[in-house]
């Protein structure tokens, strides 16, 4: 893939980008996270541009070149490669919340359940659990983490909606589930947004468990 950059980002600062963006997804595709081809990673490079995967790549299998550039508007540049069909869900991260640099969007066995059980309730509500203090802002167990659910599509303006409609509602956000389809969550940075999504995975894994214990 023949990328080429603005004059205003120095080639070693999008090679960094793009090797964090490969590395983790290399690595959450070990864990079974990204099946066929799914998932999406993307990291801010600066104020007006991220840099995202390539649209329809293995995601276990990704290098440098299989990550691109584009601006906050969803446009690739400098390049003819597409970006993932889902860019609108990162960039809508980084033009919401500056401070925020690394979205991660995974498509776990864990997630899909999860999403597919809780959507009818709107959200999964997280309580009592250690681990909801692996979340930025959260400092007990007694505290409620609220993971809303939305409704799949293939419109993705749709679901820019449902985000900006819950965001405007001050209700915090720090990840999402979409219905039958997988997870966003996103950090300041690549270790606090993986630590978010292997928290969630866990936690999600536990309400399953439990259900199905309930149940039994
Ligand atoms: C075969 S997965 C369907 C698309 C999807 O949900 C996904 O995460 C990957 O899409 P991308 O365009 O980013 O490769
Ligand atoms: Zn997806």
């Amino acid at each position: 893939m023949s990328q080429t950059l603005p004059a205003t980002i120095p080639a070693s600062l999008f090679e960094q980008r793009a090797d964090a963006v490969a590395d983790a997804a290399r690595e959450l595709s070990t864990l079974g996270w990204t099946p066929a081809t799914s998932s999406n990673f993307s990291m801010r490079v600066d104020a007006d541009h991220a840099a995202i995967t390539i649209s329809g790549r293995h995601k276990g299998r990704l290098g440098r070149d299989d990550i691109m550039l584009i601006d906050l508007d969803g446009n690739a540049v400098g390049t003819d490669a597409r970006p993932s069909a889902e860019t609108a869900l990162h960039t809508q991260v980084y033009r919401r919340c500056p401070e925020m640099n690394v979205v991660l969007h995974t498509h776990s066995r864990t997630q899909s359940v999860a999403s597919r059980l809780f959507a009818a309730e709107g959200a999964v509500r997280l309580q009592g659990w250690e681990l909801q203090k692996a979340i930025t802002g959260y400092h007990t167990h007694e505290s409620v983490l609220e993971i809303p659910v939305f409704p799949n599509t293939q419109h993705m303006p749709e679901l820019v909606a449902r985000v900006n409609a819950w965001l405007d509602a001050g209700k915090p956000l720090h990840a999402y589930l979409i219905d039958g389809h997988g997870i966003y969550t996103w950090g300041r940075d690549m270790a606090e947004t993986r630590r978010h999504l292997e928290a969630l995975e866990f936690l999600l894994g536990c309400e399953l468990d439990l259900k199905k214990l309930r149940a039994s």
